[in-house]
C-alpha cells in the first residue's frame, strides 16, 4: 500500500484533533513507527482491518488539491462543524497532505474503504465512548430527558404558557439545528413540544445529539 507523505507539523499543530480522531474514523489506532513514521490502523466492524502507513516529515506548505479542495481554513472549519469531508473534496487540504492526498484516497478505496464506509466511518467519529455516554445520559436525565427503549435516542417533552412561546422556542432550535446540520424529530401541539434526538447517519446517539440537547435545555430555560 503506498505510503502517504503527511506534513507532520501542519497536522500536529494545526489539526491535533484530527490526529486524535484518526482523521474522523470511528475505530482506529495509531501504531508508532521509527524515524517519524506512523501507521493508522482502521478497524470497521465486519471488515478486515486496514493499515495506512504515514511517513511524517518536516512542515511543508499546504497545497489544496483540485476539485473542491478549498483552502485548508475551509477544511478546518468544515471539520470543526463536524461536516464529513467526502473523499477528493476537502480531506487532503485538511490533512495537510502534500501531494499524497490522491495516494491516501487510492489507498482507502483500494482497501475497499468505499465512499459509503468512509463517510459512515467519518460520521461515526461523533460516537460517544461508554464512559462519555453514561455520564451525559446521567446529566441529561437529571434535566428531564429519557432514553427511548425502541431505539438509541433521547426524548423530552416541553410545555410552555402559550403557542407563541412554544413556536419561538422551536424557531431557536431550528436555527441551531441548521447551524449544526443536525436536526431534531419533533411534534408540536399548541403549547407542547415533544423532541426526540438521534443521529440518523449513525443510527444512534452521538455527541451531536448531546450538544443539541444541551442547547435545547438552555433555550427552554430562557423562554
Ligand atoms: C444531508 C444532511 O446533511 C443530513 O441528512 C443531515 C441532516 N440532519 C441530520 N439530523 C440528524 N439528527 N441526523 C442526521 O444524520 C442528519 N443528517
Amino acid at each position: 500500500m503506498p505510503s502517504v507523505n503527511v506534513s507532520h507539523a501542519s497536522l500536529l499543530c494545526k489539526y491535533p484533533s484530527l490526529i486524535r480522531s484518526g482523521f474522523g474514523f470511528c475505530n482506529f489506532k495509531w501504531l508508532k513507527g521509527g524515524g517519524g513514521s506512523a501507521v493508522l490502523l482502521l478497524r470497521q466492524p465486519g471488515e478486515k482491518q486496514h493499515l495506512l502507513p504515514f511517513q511524517l516529515h518536516p512542515r511543508q506548505p499546504l497545497r489544496s488539491q483540485g476539485g473542491g479542495g478549498g483552502s485548508d481554513g475551509a477544511g478546518r472549519r468544515a471539520h470543526a462543524r463536524g461536516e464529513r469531508a467526502g473523499p477528493g473534496e476537502r480531506l487532503p487540504a485538511m490533512l495537510g497532505i502534500v501531494g499524497g492526498g490522491r495516494a491516501l484516497l487510492r489507498a482507502l478505496r483500494g482497501s475497499q474503504v468505499t465512499r459509503r464506509t468512509f463517510s459512515a466511518m467519518s460520521s461515526q467519529a461523533h460516537w460517544l465512548t461508554t464512559e462519555e455516554r453514561n455520564q451525559v445520559l446521567y446529566d441529561l436525565k437529571s434535566t428531564g430527558w429519557s432514553e427511548l427503549t425502541e431505539r438509541d435516542a433521547i426524548y423530552k417533552e416541553f410545555t410552555f404558557k402559550t403557542f407563541n412561546q412554544a413556536f419561538g422556542f422551536m424557531t431557536r432550535i431550528a436555527l441551531q439545528a441548521e447551524k449544526m446540520n443536525h436536526h431534531p424529530e419533533w411534534f408540536n401541539v399548541y403549547n407542547k413540544v415533544q423532541i426526540t434526538l438521534i443521529s440518523h447517519d449513525c443510527g444512534g446517539l452521538t455527541k451531536r445529539d448531546v450538544k443539541l440537547a444541551q442547547f435545547i435545555d438552555k433555550a427552554a430555560a430562557s423562554v
